[in-house]
């Protein structure tokens, strides 16, 4: 986003007078470096945090978790069932990291769903593209990956 007058400022970023000419200029409150340009919006954040529920079925890569030593649903019934955990999660009827402790089929489950911070090429393709796209409190579509289908929440 060339600099876009109106939009927010990058994270970190600040915009102050100064205190001789009147001008407003740019501070990068983490670097502490001051500027008159706008700072542009970045192309990219460098590595997010991200929680995930996932549902695993026949066709996935590893058929099995700490929940079930031999998963046998369809893809079709296990996303049914994601949609049915994110239905329950929109209407604040369960938190997102009780249904991840519960029924998730990640290892992860133990930790609420939180795979922790990660930078791109770490992760499936599809679940990377679908993280980067989200929001920090937005709660993605289900995800289709070698694993299985997911939800994703990003946390920061
Ligand atoms: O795909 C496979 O061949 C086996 N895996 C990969 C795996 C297995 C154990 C720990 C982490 C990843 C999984 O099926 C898997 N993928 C994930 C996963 C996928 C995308 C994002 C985060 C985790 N978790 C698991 C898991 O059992 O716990």
């Amino acid at each position: 986003m060339p600099n876009d007058k109106d939009g927010p400022l990058p994270e970190g970023w600040e915009m102050r007078k100064s205190r001789s000419t009147g001008m407003a200029y740019f501070l990068n409150t983490y670097t502490k470096k001051s500027q008159w340009e706008r700072p542009d919006a970045p192309a990219d954040p460098g590595e997010i945090r991200c929680s995930h529920i996932l549902v695993k079925h026949a066709g996935s890569r590893r058929p099995s978790s700490w929940r079930e030593e031999n998963i046998t649903r369809s893809k079709d019934e296990a996303l049914e069932i994601l949609k049915g955990y994110r239905r329950q999660i929109v209407a604040e009827e369960a938190t997102f990291a009780d249904i991840a402790g519960k029924y998730s089929d990640c290892s992860s489950a133990k930790r609420g769903g939180d795979l922790g911070m990660f930078g791109r090429g770490q992760m499936q393709k599809p679940f990377e593209e679908e993280a980067y796209k989200l929001k920090v409190g937005q709660l993605s579509k289900p995800v289709e990956t070698d694993s299985g289908v997911h939800i994703i929440l990003r946390t920061a």
